[in-house]
């Protein structure tokens, strides 16, 4: 089983590359900028013709939310008409595609974790672009997979957990918006899911499970009591450490709206693939010691 990943640097591809090690029957082909960029179509059907993929994992994106506000045409460019050519480009070689895409896709004006079926509204450009992205993904390959994840955290890449680590080392006290909620997610964990699901659509090419689902961590966190949490794992292992002081996001201005609310259901998720995520908190020591560890 050979699977294409694109946006070989960031924390999706590299914990698919960490957890595919393991497993003797699959081959890993990771591709990133500049040989293969969502902002130049020619690139990315080059990139697939080339790999003779037997499924591609679309987790390249334009993740930077903020930044996001500013250059809009250039988001939507890569997470909407670029994740579009992937899974066209996946369609022209008759295989599944498997795409990543955010609980930011949601207002967050609801009390109750989302669903499947309910209606997105995003608040800010990163999630409108995102939106745009599933939509297009899935009219252009009905053999695809969305995953809809959140708050990912992982060893690699840019993160929460390494922000407020890295910050930890400069201050004593760290200021973080406690009216926030939602499901932290290790992209390690989303790896074996992955895994997972391109095992059963390999077995049996089961065209019902083929569709959009939540796949988050069990259980919900503020970010500050996400910020919390990493302190005191941090502090048992050794690491660095900070005060919290819990702040409303009115305190904490951002160029991006975030939902206040973007917990998710992955329930449909659990009953078609009989596969749940585990508890933010044991996926979240795992990798603050394996942090703290390399840096110490
Ligand atoms: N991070 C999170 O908290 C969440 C992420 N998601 C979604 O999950 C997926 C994976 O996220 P994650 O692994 O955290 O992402 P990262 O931000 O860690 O990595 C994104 C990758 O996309 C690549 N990329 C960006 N622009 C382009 C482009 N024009 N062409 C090719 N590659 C590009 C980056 O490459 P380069 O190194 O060149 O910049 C980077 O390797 C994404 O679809 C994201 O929207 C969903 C919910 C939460
Ligand atoms: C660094 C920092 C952030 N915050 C707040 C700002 C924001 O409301 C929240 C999270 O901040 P970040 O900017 O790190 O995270 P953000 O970029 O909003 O993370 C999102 O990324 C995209 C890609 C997704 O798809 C989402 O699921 C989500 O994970 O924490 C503080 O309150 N204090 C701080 O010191």
């Amino acid at each position: 089983m050979r699977i294409l990943v694109t946006g070989r640097d960031g924390q999706v591809a590299r914990s698919l590359v960490a957890k595919a090690a393991q497993k003797a029957d699959i081959e890993i082909l990771c591709i990133g900028r500049p040989e293969f960029d969502l902002a130049q179509r020619q690139t990315i059907i080059d990139a697939v013709a080339e790999a003779e993929p037997d499924v591609i994992v679309s987790a390249a994106a334009y993740t930077a939310v903020d930044q996001a506000e500013d250059e809009p045409s250039l988001a939507f460019e890569i997470n909407a008409h670029g994740a579009e050519a992937v899974a066209s480009a996946a369609q022209r070689c008759g295989v599944p595609v498997v795409h990543l895409s955010t609980d930011y896709v949601f207002s967050g004006d609801s009390d109750e974790p989302y669903t499947e079926e309910d209606e997105p509204a995003p608040g800010c450009v990163y999630g409108r672009s995102k939106l745009q992205g599933e939509k297009l993904v899935a009219a252009a390959n009905p053999k695809h997979v969305i995953l809809r994840t959140a708050w990912v955290y992982s060893p690699f890449g840019k993160n929460f957990v390494k922000t407020m680590l890295g910050l930890a080392g400069q201050r004593e006290s760290i200021s973080v918006v406690a009216d926030q909620i939602g499901n932290p997610t290790s992209a390690l964990d989303i790896a074996d899911a992955i895994l997972c699901v391109i095992d059963r659509m390999g077995a049996a090419q089961e065209a019902d499970l083929y569709g959009l689902y939540h796949l988050a961590g069990t259980g919900d966190a503020s970010w500050s009591t996400f910020a919390q949490t990493i302190f005191s794992t941090s502090r048992e292992c050794g690491g660095p450490t900070a005060r919290v002081i819990d702040i409303p996001s009115d305190d904490f201005p951002t160029k991006a709206r975030r939902p206040p609310n973007s917990r998710l259901s992955s329930l449909k998720f659990e009953r078609n693939f009989g596969y749940s995520l585990p508890h933010w908190r044991l996926s979240l020591a795992e990798v603050v010691q394996q942090l703290v560890r390399s840096t110490g």
